[in-house]
């Protein structure tokens, strides 16, 4: 695939879109309200060793409800992780593997439905983000959050934990990468140098997690984080996930002062994931029902692709999809 079109394909859907693309929502929290136990090292990940059929379904939904990409299962599916529940490499590669398949076949089914309706339904052939989470999301103790890798992690392993991931997820046909949760500079140069070292003809994105709303979870600026990325060509777009929603207008408007690449973001519900106890923490403020509200102020304050993360749900999507589609 040539520079050129590689590039493309993401600003395509958006312009498609209407100048704002619609991300899907919490996936593991859909899986969870399928009944789903994730309750585990993996996470979500454990569904494709136990429940690959809510997977397709969960995406499935996302697509009904309007999403114009959807994220694979594979936040939480790494090598190691897998190894350490006894699988073999094959096994997990293949896992690793079915994590696209899985969102391939969900959209082209949905896809062959839409396109044979007048005007398409509405939709727009979703495009397949192979879901890179953070060291941190591995580790399982939450420290997504507070970028606090310790010491013995540096950048070289860093790019040794995603280099193998990356490569199967690319060679498995996604359409670009998700980077997601990212709490720290020396977590998104990794991802940076790794994009450049493989040579990645995909689109991709780097989001980065937030706790105080200004800065990346480790206490670094963003500013400093992006001046990382905006070197690389291979970033197409740089942005937040799993943050509150309450924090998302004054991060799109600071992004936007420090990158010329597209920003995406898809914040969760509000509430907080207590690392310790793993579960989710009640937010101050109840936002699901303002998502609607806040899609629209969130376009016009520059955001190019906006979806929803953890809490969030197909109702959360299709509200943002509506608001965004209806009253460009
Ligand atoms: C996005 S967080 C809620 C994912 C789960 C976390 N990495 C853990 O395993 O505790
Ligand atoms: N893509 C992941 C992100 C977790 S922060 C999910 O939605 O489950
Ligand atoms: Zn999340």
């Amino acid at each position: 695939m040539g520079i050129g079109k590689a590039t493309s394909s993401l600003e395509e859907l958006i312009e498609k879109a209407g100048g704002c693309a619609v991300v899907d929502g919490g996936f593991a929290t859909q899986l969870e309200t399928h009944g789903a136990d994730i309750n585990d090292p993996l996470w979500s990940a454990l569904c494709l060793i136990k429940d690959p059929h809510l997977i397709k379904l969960v995406h499935l939904e996302y697509l009904e409800a309007g999403a114009d990409v959807l994220v694979t299962s594979s936040y939480q599916a790494t090598i190691p992780g897998f190894l350490s529940r006894g699988l073999s490499i094959e096994q997990a590669e293949s896992l690793l593997k079915k994590s696209v398949t899985l969102a391939v076949e969900a959209r082209d089914s949905f896809w062959d439905a839409a396109k044979a309706t007048p005007g398409h339904g509405g939709y727009n052939r979703a495009l397949v983000a192979a879901s890179i989470g953070s060291y941190g999301a591995y580790l399982a103790d939450g420290s997504e959050y507070s970028g606090r890798y310790g010491p013995d992690v540096g950048l070289d392993k860093l790019k040794d934990f995603h280099r193998r991931r990356l490569q199967v997820l690319v060679e498995a046909g996604a359409d670009l990468l998700a980077f997601e949760t990212i709490p720290n500079k020396l977590e998104a140069q990794a991802c940076v140098e790794l994009l450049e070292e493989e040579n990645v003809q995909i689109p991709s994105w780097i989001c980065f997690s937030s706790v105080d709303g200004e800065n990346a979870p480790s206490g670094e600026s963003f500013k400093e984080c992006l001046d990382i990325i905006n070197k690389s060509d291979k970033v197409n777009a740089v942005g937040i996930n799993c943050a509150p929603p309450q924090f998302i207008e004054a991060l799109i408007r600071k992004f936007s002062q420090f990158t010329e690449k597209a920003v995406v973001v898809y914040p969760n519900s509000g509430e907080v994931w207590d690392g310790r106890a793993k579960r989710w923490l009640p937010s101050k403020c109840s936002n699901d029902d303002k998502f609607d509200y806040f899609a629209m102020r969130w376009r016009d304050s520059g955001a190019k692709l906006i979806g929803g993360c953890c809490r969030t749900t197909p109702s959360t999507i299709q509200a943002i999809s509506r608001a965004l589609k209806e009253r460009p």
